[in-house]
């Protein structure tokens, strides 16, 4: 018989995980291995990997074990390892509520981009305290085809490029990622989301995400998105004095974000576990041979 390893599968707004649970970090997920439970036909199929581990049991992560007990190791699809998920994060903690780890209310996660603090509402959404959003110097340009817009960079641990378009449409098929100049604004990849208006402090969006391709969601592309549209509106918290809350619609759901005066983001949506399963461990060695 051969060695099975367990596996949940998750979403938040249709941004699409395999969790595998792994508290004393003893399983290798090499790039390969990653790629191979994301791929959606031979494997599992998800935008990325959500490795729960014991912070105290990760190199990475044993400095925050005292202020959160796990950490989330994120890896997306194509196995490559990104700062920070927000989607992701939701769906950890509520496979935590899952598995009897925690109870609802307020928790803390370990991520490469800091400790979150997450609440766990009674009525299912899961929010996320996502930090402060940093605004590199510079506006980046995005083309795809003939059409190119000056765009933002915002980093929210993870770094974005947020370009405001007349029509989603544009922003074609996204099989491949969209040119971003220049380069040297994002010496590690980049999240590109594509903007439209939908009303007052309302947007909607489309994104390419680095390492995963075009996907339903992305929690940090929303709160990359608000915070760029918050700026253009003459509502920067900062400036006004009042916190801003934007609706960003995704292809997947909707995630509601509000920034506050002092810079702190709070994104708000629902988290899901679908299902609960074993992967057989041969089939994962074959697929990396
Ligand atoms: N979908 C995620 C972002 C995942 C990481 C991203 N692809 C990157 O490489 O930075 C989210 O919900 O934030």
């Amino acid at each position: 018989m051969s060695t099975r390893i367990a596996f949940l599968k998750g979403h938040g707004t249709e941004n699409d995980f395999v969790i595998v649970p792994d508290p004393e970090n003893a399983i290798e997920l090499s790039p390969a291995a990653v790629a191979a439970l994301c791929d959606r036909r031979a494997g599992i199929g998800g935008d990325g990997v959500l490795h729960v581990v014991r912070s105290a049991a990760h190199p990475e992560a044993r400095h925050m074990a005292a202020e959160a007990e796990w950490f989330m190791d994120y890896r997306n699809g194509d196995g490559s390892v990104a700062e920070m998920c927000g989607n992701g994060v939701r769906v950890f903690a509520r496979y935590l509520q899952y598995a009897g780890h925690v109870g609802g209310g307020d928790l803390a996660i370990a991520t490469r981009a800091g400790v979150k603090p997450v609440h766990i509402a009674k009525d299912g959404d899961v929010t996320v305290a996502m930090g402060r959003a940093r605004l590199p110097e510079g506006d980046v340009t995005v083309t795809v085809d003939e059409r190119s817009w000056t765009a933002r960079n915002v980093n929210m641990g993870n770094p974005h490029a947020v370009a405001f378009v007349d029509d989603l449409a544009h922003a074609g098929d996204l099989y491949a990622a969209p040119p971003v100049s220049p380069a040297t604004a994002y010496p590690d990849g980049v999240n590109v989301e594509f903007v439209v208006d939908r009303g007052p402090r309302h947007v909607a969006m489309r994104v390419h995400e680095r390492g995963s391709g075009e996907t339903r969601s992305c929690g940090t592309g929303a709160c990359a998105v608000a915070v760029a549209a918050a700026r253009r509106d003459g509502a920067d918290p900062a400036v006004t004095g009042t916190p801003a809350t934007y609706t960003v619609d995704l292809p997947g759901g909707r995630l509601v974000i509000t920034e506050r005066p002092d810079g702190e983001i709070e994104m708000t949506g629902p988290a899901v576990i679908v299902a609960a399963g074993e992967i057989d461990a041969e089939w994962l060695e074959s697929a990396l041979r």
